[in-house]
């Protein structure tokens, strides 16, 4: 049979009319759905509705990704569905994603993957800014950096969960690649922009490249690229993508120390959402550091219950020197289970402030698990 592509052509034509109308079905029942979900709510209050439902799309994503015969990639196909997803999203309601900007940050990259091509984003100057808007209802969800693989926490979230009322309701996990953008050349360079956390996760290169060169920290990696922009012997480590918005130049491509390098954000909001089969729950604690063995106590309760930790951490409680606030997170448990409810319980008899940060679906990849 010979390939006519006329013919090839009309055969695309007929199976986009198709497609379209199938679209548009599954269009109508996203909405009916909203309309579902505002009809569940007791209080029929339209602005607490949420529409963005993780462990629904995280469903959607394993779903498509197994019944797919090909020849489509898997990730090609989980990116036409990321903006089916996005598009039903948006028909339910009017969505705002608050991410740490400007455009082209890791934030950003992060905040697209996460909720498509049809939400509103607004873009923020910190990390606090973004929690801000969140609380303040400005936007219904926020995307913040937590920790990097080779860079560790991000201080500024930790310290901002402490004090804030925000729940986190879905984490992601990004690769990162940094890019050395100027409009100069690497001989020329006298300073380099990025954000604290992006230059802990180049020290190899700056050290063999750039050794003794000025390192000025940022609010983001995208700022970074802007302030680099308009400067002549000046540099930014940023996301590759900010070469083309800030008319950058690459000088180096793929600095990062380690090449599977990748940052987890949290997408947070004023709730959590249902259990699904497979939830982590975040808690935060302050131990008596009178008591000896405060802490060891405090993780003994998780031990009790069998629950395996995926990530502790400490910060400064800020009220007192030497006082502390712990996050640990713990894998396989809601946080509305009774497990969780008996945890906090008893943490509560020895700590303080026992607080359950968030809980969302496990979106660890896979090898990762
Ligand atoms: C349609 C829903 O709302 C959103 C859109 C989804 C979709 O289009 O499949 C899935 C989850 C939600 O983020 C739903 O809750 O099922």
């Amino acid at each position: 049979m010979s390939l006519n592509l006329d013919t090839l052509r009309l055969q695309i034509d007929s199976l986009d009319h198709k497609l379209i109308a199938l679209l548009n079905e599954r269009a109508q029942v996203s909405l009916d759905i909203g309309a579902a979900k505002r009809e569940a709510k007791d209080s029929q209050d339209e602005e607490n509705t949420h529409v963005y439902i993780p462990g629904r799309e995280k469903q959607v994503f394993e779903k498509v990704t197994r019944l797919n015969p090909g020849p489509l990639a898997a990730d090609s196909l989980c990116a036409i569905y990321r903006e089916i997803m996005s598009a039903s999203i948006a028909l339910q309601k009017d969505v705002m994603v608050a991410y740490l900007g400007p455009v082209g940050s890791f934030s950003h990259d992060a905040s697209m993957k996460r909720f498509g091509d049809s939400v509103q984003y607004a873009s923020q100057g910190t990390i606090a800014d973004v929690f801000e808007a969140v609380e303040r209802g400005r936007c219904q969800y926020g995307v913040v950096p937590f920790e990097n693989s080779i860079a560790g926490s991000v201080v500024p979230t930790l310290d901002k969960f402490i004090k804030s009322k925000v729940k986190i309701r879905a984490e992601t996990y990004l690769p990162v690649h940094h890019y050395l953008l100027s409009n100069s050349t690497t001989e020329a360079v006298r300073r380099v922009y990025s954000h604290p956390v992006a230059l802990a996760q180049c020290q190899i290169f700056l050290n063999s490249q750039l050794k003794g060169i000025e390192l000025i920290p940022c609010a983001s990696t995208s700022e970074a690229a802007q302030l680099a922009s308009k400067e002549k012997y000046a540099a930014a480590i940023c996301n590759r993508v900010c070469a083309d918005i800030y008319g950058l130049d690459i000088l180096h491509a793929d600095i990062e120390d380690q090449q599977d390098n990748t940052t987890r954000f949290f997408i947070i909001s004023d709730a959590w959402d249902a259990p699904t089969v497979s939830d982590k729950t975040l808690l935060m604690f302050t131990v008596d550091h009178r008591l000896p063995g405060a802490l060891c106590d405090g993780l003994k309760v998780f031990k009790d219950h069998s629950l395996n930790l995926t990530k502790i951490d400490s910060r400064p409680s800020m009220l007192r020197p030497w006082h502390y606030v712990f996050f640990v997170e713990c894998a396989g448990v809601h946080g509305d289970s009774e497990v969780m409810n008996n945890v906090v319980a008893e943490l509560g008899k020895f700590c303080l402030d026992v607080k359950i940060v968030g809980t969302y679906p496990d979106q660890r990849p896979q090898d990762l698990n």
